[in-house]
């Protein structure tokens, strides 16, 4: 998937020019941690009170587990030393109520750092759906839908989890490596000298590490996007696998894709690995060199035992916070990784303009006009050549032609799906511009019925809704009966409130189609665009559509790809496209009497050939 492009802006496009709209471009910015980290804090800062009290208690759990070796040093000079049994006992039981505070603020800062980072989440996940939403169809159409899935659930999962876990252990660990060094400062300025002669190793060590897993863990996470969107695309075409019998090949193809994951995961598990047991074997090293040295130092008596062993507890304290972050590192590095790829598909262009969203559309008359448009979808490959039609307000317009000849592409453009370029011609409705209006509010009059019967997982009587959301019942039902639902409808034994599928796989395809001819029906459109289903249904389903089909385009200019012609008889204007242009227009009648390309197309289906 190509993330860092421009769907519609760039110059160019059309036949012979620069890149065309939506051409991919190279990718221009490097990745960027750092950039990264601080979009994640400015989701997080949104929880800022939350934050507050989850760093309160961190501090108070974080002090409470340093006071605790300087009350041990205190227990031993104090004390122990000087045979004290009651001095010893309180303290110790000082010692009991340190841990205990500690233990309860360390549950507290647990409790509220799963609130902080799952509602940080949310707004992330509510963002990108939101954006998801506004990506053009270019953008859309040259996706893995899997990899855009995948980088909508693991990957914030990903930020998810790392923000749970690793955010606080990044606060405690950083007091307590500051508060554990300025007591050791406090305690003995030599051994805290010594101690730190082992640190630029340890951050030598560990950069070195970090920086070869990154690439690792960034691999792994685009190799499971591959895999998800191969495995999305195999279930939505399981129909079509099992009938061409490629249940073999996915397999294997599956196989290689699972291989380069798990050879990715493998890379970035290892190398992250090492780290912990690095940092491990650094803090031993620096643990009995301070007690060979604190030793002797207590030896000859130039400092006390009792702060000999403070000091050994600080020194473990002090390296405790650098092998925890390491260990965290794996799952830090997951979680920028994840956070990379959602905040790179936010970035991709949305489709609407904020600083120029266009003029609003209120009404349509439904005057269209096509004004020599070219197009081209590649550089390379012009798909529309100087397209010129004009229809008036209620007509209707067949488009016919073979296939790939640039049907479906007129109907792009008219809904502003694809945009034509500066130069390469003009579409208006009622003399204006389309590339001046509001997308949102010109779709908002257009009606749409497609071949590819789209119904929602929801009842009939909501899949009929959303062609106006605020229709009330009895306009559905009307809407319904108008294009021939009511009467199959009546029937189930749920009625309206039968559920459907995604797929709508408990309907008939026809069935299908007549649900979205209601929803056009509800929306009352200005201009309807109708994809006429290729795929054959019975002779009572197709005349129920046509029935459909001629209520809803009545007042409307509509456009019809025509894929049986004995559809387009009625048509006040059949444009026939060839190779991306316009061979030859008319009326049935007078297209017949030019006996030319359409004649052909008629007769060759009349002699049963689909065109
Ligand atoms: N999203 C796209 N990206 C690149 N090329 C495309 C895209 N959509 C269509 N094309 C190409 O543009 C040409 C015209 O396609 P179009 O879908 O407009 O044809 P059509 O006349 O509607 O065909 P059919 O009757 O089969 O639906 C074809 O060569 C097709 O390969």
């Amino acid at each position: 998937m190509q993330l860092n492009v421009r769907p519609n802006a760039g110059p160019g496009g059309g036949p012979g020019g620069p890149p065309a709209r939506g051409m991919p471009v190279p990718k221009q910015r490097a990745r960027d941690t750092r950039r990264t980290i601080s979009r994640i804090w400015r989701y997080l800062s949104r929880q800022r009170a939350g934050l507050v009290f989850t760093i309160l208690f961190a501090i108070v759990g974080t002090g409470l587990g340093l006071l605790a070796p300087y009350l041990l040093g205190r227990a031993i000079d104090d004390y122990i030393l000087d045979h004290d049994k009651s001095g010893l006992l309180r303290l110790c039981v000082m010692l009991g109520a340190v841990y205990l505070g500690n233990a309860a603020a360390s549950w507290l800062q647990a409790h509220l750092m799963a609130g902080v980072s799952q509602k940080t989440v949310r707004v992330m996940r509510k963002d990108l759906f939101g954006h998801l939403q506004k990506l053009p169809i270019p953008f859309i159409d040259r996706s893995a839908k899997g990899d855009l899935m995948s980088r909508a659930t693991n990957d914030i999962e990903n930020v998810s989890t790392t923000l749970n876990q690793s955010l606080i252990q990044i606060v405690t660990s950083a007091i307590t490596l500051i508060g554990s060094l300025a007591l050791m400062f406090a305690l003995n300025v030599w051994l805290t000298l010594v101690c730190l002669i082992t640190i630029p190793l340890v951050s030598r060590a560990s950069k070195s590490i970090a920086s070869r897993t990154k690439k690792h863990f960034s691999d792994q996470q685009a190799s499971l996007g591959r895999l998800n969107g191969f495995i999305e695309e195999t279930l939505s075409g399981q129909k079509v696998v099992k009938t061409l019998r490629r249940e073999g090949r996915a397999i294997e193809d599956f196989s290689e894709m699972n291989g380069a994951l798990k050879s990715a995961s493998v890379k970035a598990q290892t190398l992250s690995g090492y780290m912990g047991p690095v940092m491990n074997t650094m803090g031993h090293l620096t643990f009995i060199l301070i007690a060979t040295v604190g030793g002797w130092m207590a030896y000859e008596e130039w400092t006390s035992v009792g702060v000999i062993v403070s000091f050994l507890n600080y020194s473990k304290l002090f390296s405790a916070p650098i092998n925890d972050l390491a260990n965290q590192y794996n799952l830090i590095q997951a979680g920028i990784a994840g956070a990379e790829r959602v905040f790179e598909l936010m970035d991709a262009e949305s489709e609407y303009s904020e600083s120029d969203p266009g003029k609003p559309v209120d009404t349509l008359t439904g005057a269209v006009v096509f004004d020599k448009v070219s197009f081209a979808y590649r550089q390379d490959k012009p798909v529309l050549r100087e397209v010129s039609f004009r229809a008036k307000p209620g007509d209707v317009i067949a488009l016919v032609g073979p296939t790939g000849a640039g049907k479906t592409t007129v109907i792009n453009l008219l809904t502003r799906f694809y945009d034509i370029e500066e130069g390469h011609g003009c579409i208006s409705i009622d003399g204006e511009d389309i590339r001046g209006l509001d997308k949102d509010s010109l779709r908002g009059r257009l009606g749409i019925v497609l071949q590819d019967a789209y119904t929602f997982s929801d009842t009939i009587r909501e899949n009929i809704r959303y062609g106006r959301l605020d229709a009330t019942d009895e306009e559905i039902v009307a809407a319904a009966k108008l294009a021939n639902v009511h009467s199959f409808v009546r029937k189930l034994p749920q009625g309206y409130d039968t559920m459907l599928t995604a797929d709508g796989g408990n309907l008939s395809q026809g069935q299908r189609q007549l649900i979205t001819i209601a929803r056009a029906i509800l929306a009352n459109p200005a201009i309807l665009i109708l994809d006429e289903a290729t795929s054959s249904v019975d002779t009572r389903t197709e005349v129920h559509i046509q029935q459909a089909m001629e209520t809803l385009m009545q007042g409307r200019t509509s456009f019809v790809i025509a894929h049986r012609l004995n559809t387009v008889r009625h048509a006040d204007q059949i444009l026939v496209i060839d190779g991306g242009r316009i061979v030859e227009r008319g009326t049935h009648e007078e297209l017949l009497a030019e006996r030319g390309f359409y004649e052909r197309l008629y007769r060759t289906q009349f002699a049963g050939e689909a065109i």
